[in-house]
Order: C-alpha cells, then structure tokens, then sequence
C-alpha cells in the first residue's frame, strides 16, 4: 500500500529568465516499509520533487499543481501548523552534508534531544537518555563520550549516523535520504547504508532515497523512478531495473550502460550518454530525452509521450518502448506461419 503518493506534480520556480519548470508532472509512490530509489542526473529535479513534499521550496518556488498524498493526506493543501508537526514527527531528511544541519555550537546530546522535545512530551533528562540509546542504535561507538562532543569532533561518517539518529529519533514514518552517502568514502558509504537498510528492517519506515548513482540504487531500494528534466522517465521495482527489460527507457539504458561493472571485460570502454541535458529554461517540445537518444522519430520530437504501463508495475514515458510492446504483443498473436512471413 503507498504511504505517498505523488501525483502529476508540478513545481516552478520564478527567475528573471523566465519560469524554471523544476518539476513537470512527477507520478511516483513509496509503499510502506519499502524504499523507493529516485535516480537522475543533476538538474532532473530529485530534490525539488522531495523538497515540494515537506514544503521546503526557496522563496521563488511555487507548487504550481499536482497533490502529494501522504498517509491519505494531501500536503499541498495542508496548513503549515500542520507541515510543520509532519516534519520531523513523520517525515524525516537527511541530506549529503551533515555538517549543515548539525548546529556547531551545541553538543550531539543536545541536538538529539531537541528532536525528542520538540514532538513528544518527555523531561530533558529523559530526552538526553533516549539520545544515547539513538547513539547506540545507529553503531556509535562509546555513545555515552560522543554524546559530549561537538559536531566538528566527529568524522563525516559519524555526523552521517547522528544525523540518521535525529532523523529516526522521532521513528518517522517516512525518511528523505538526499544523497546522504555522496560526500563519504566507499567503505564507510556500504557501512551507512547497511545502517539504513537495518533500521529500515527494525523500525519498518519507508525511504525515499535520492541519489545519481544507480551502484547505490541497486543496494538500497525496493522500487526504482528514473527522473529526467523533471518528469518520471520510467518506473519498476528494482530488478526489472537491472534485468535489463526490453520495454526499459533509453535514458535508463544509457546510464545502466555508463555504470562499471565488477564483470565489465578489461579494455571494454564504459558507454557515456551523448549529449548533456537540456536547460531547464529551453526545454525541448517533445520528449525531453530525444535530443540524446539513438531511438527518437519524427514523432519523439513533436509530442510527448506519457508514461505508459509496459508490464505490471512497470511504467515507461517512450514510444520506442510503447512500439516494441505492440511488437511483442503482435508476436504472441501471429501464427508461426505469418511471423515467417512478416520476416521476423
Ligand atoms: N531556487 C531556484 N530557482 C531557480 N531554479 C531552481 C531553484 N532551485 C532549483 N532550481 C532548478 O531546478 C532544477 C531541479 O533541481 P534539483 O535540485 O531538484 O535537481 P537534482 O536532480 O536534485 O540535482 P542534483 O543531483 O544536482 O541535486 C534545476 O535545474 C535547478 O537549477
């Protein structure tokens, strides 16, 4: 069942250049207790799309339509007494740098204990207490000493886990994880994200999880939404993602084809996608992707197409994929004899 849905979602900024089309009619959902990976190369409008959801847009943004469905509830309609009991109690976020959420000037206890505070009707002492026991819960090591520092006394991967800890403080039932590995090694990378896929587990919260890297997507999610210039592209659960479907969009293929592979042989040069994406102030008329892709038509530049159900729960916004679906389908009804014919 989902716990949020997105639903032709649009969200506009308004520059001295004209009107920046950030979100353009973004359908996605997350199930309860699964992660949905988001996935898109800068500028796609990852962020905006989570950030219309907490209702965190920069002065010049605007959700222009759409709703966003959250436990049933639609957050563009909700006042923001309302927005503001939802962040933190049941949406969470945490973001790729933690040293600009984290207050420099108080310690780790402190800022632990004011997400308890501030959602739930506990005394100080208390508060303090469950925040060490969140220390602890995210693998914190002599969680009683880290509870004393200051944010700069902590490695980047340690300020990562206080962060999952005032994140899941509250246990949310939704937690917004905006590139949360991006700027940490490999190896501590693998360790956060087992922390986050085990809370997952434990606490049962659904993820929405943001990030450019598909390595990372493989790893975490449930479900997957290739975002390019602000739409969803396409839309599956992860292994038909990697299974290299037939009805996949060409965007899809291309960054599955740029990723390296452990089995990738020696000297086979990675494929990157040709082109760049288009600003988001001259966006193309018809597909956004056509530009760069090897499949486009007359057609493909003229009309958009929509995002199109192939299989079931696979969604795809291409006509090369709708044309190979036709096909498939024209297969399974042909006679032997008549596909001969046909030359197939
Ligand atoms: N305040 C703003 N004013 C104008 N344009 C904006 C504003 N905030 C974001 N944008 C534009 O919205 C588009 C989508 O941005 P968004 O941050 O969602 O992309 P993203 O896919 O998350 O990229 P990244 O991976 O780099 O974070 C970009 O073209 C960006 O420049």
């Amino acid at each position: 069942m989902a716990l949020l849905k997105l639903i032709d979602l649009h969200t506009f900024f308004d520059t001295k250049k004209g009107t920046v089309k950030a979100v353009n009619g973004v359908s996605y959902s997350v199930d309860a207790g699964k992660t949905l990976g988001v996935v898109g190369e800068s500028g796609s409008g990852k962020s905006v799309s989570a950030m219309s959801i907490l209702r965190l847009l920069d002065g010049n943004g605007r959700i222009d339509s759409g709703e966003i469905l959250f436990d049933g509830q639609n957050l563009v309609e909700a006042p923001m007494e309302e927005m503001l009991k939802i962040r933190g109690n049941d949406i969470s976020v945490i973001f790729q740098e933690p040293m600009t959420s984290l207050n420099p000037v108080f310690t780790i206890e402190r800022q632990i204990s004011e997400a308890f505070l501030i959602h739930q009707d506990i005394s100080k002492k208390e508060a303090a207490k469950q925040s060490v026991e969140m220390l602890r819960a995210v693998k914190i090591p002599n969680p009683e000493n880290v509870a004393k520092q200051y944010p700069h006394q902590l490695s980047g991967g340690m300020r990562q886990r206080v962060m999952i800890a005032m994140a899941l403080a509250c246990r949310p039932k939704l937690l917004i994880a905006d590139e949360p590995t991006t700027a940490l090694d490999v190896t501590i990378q693998a360790q956060i994200l087992k922390l986050m896929n085990e809370l997952k587990k434990e606490q049962g919260t659904s993820i929405l999880f943001i990030t450019h890297d598909l390595g990372v997507i493989n790893e975490m999610a449930d479900d997957v939404a290739v975002m390019y210039c602000g739409q969803v592209v396409e839309m599956a659960p992860v292994r038909m993602i990697f299974g290299g479907s037939i009805y996949s969009h060409p965007y899809t293929e291309g960054l599955l084809t740029s990723i390296p592979r452990l089995d990738t042989p020696h000297g086979v040069r990675l494929e990157a996608i040709p082109g760049s994406v288009p600003h988001p102030l001259d966006l193309p008329e018809g597909c956004k992707f056509a530009p760069r892709c090897k499949y486009a038509t007359a057609q493909c530049v003229s009309r958009e197409p929509d995002l199109v159900q192939m299989e079931p729960d696979h969604w795809v916004r291409c006509y090369y994929a709708e044309k190979e679906k036709r096909w498939a389908k024209q297969k399974d009804t042909d006679s032997p004899a008549q596909s001969q014919i046909a030359g197939r």
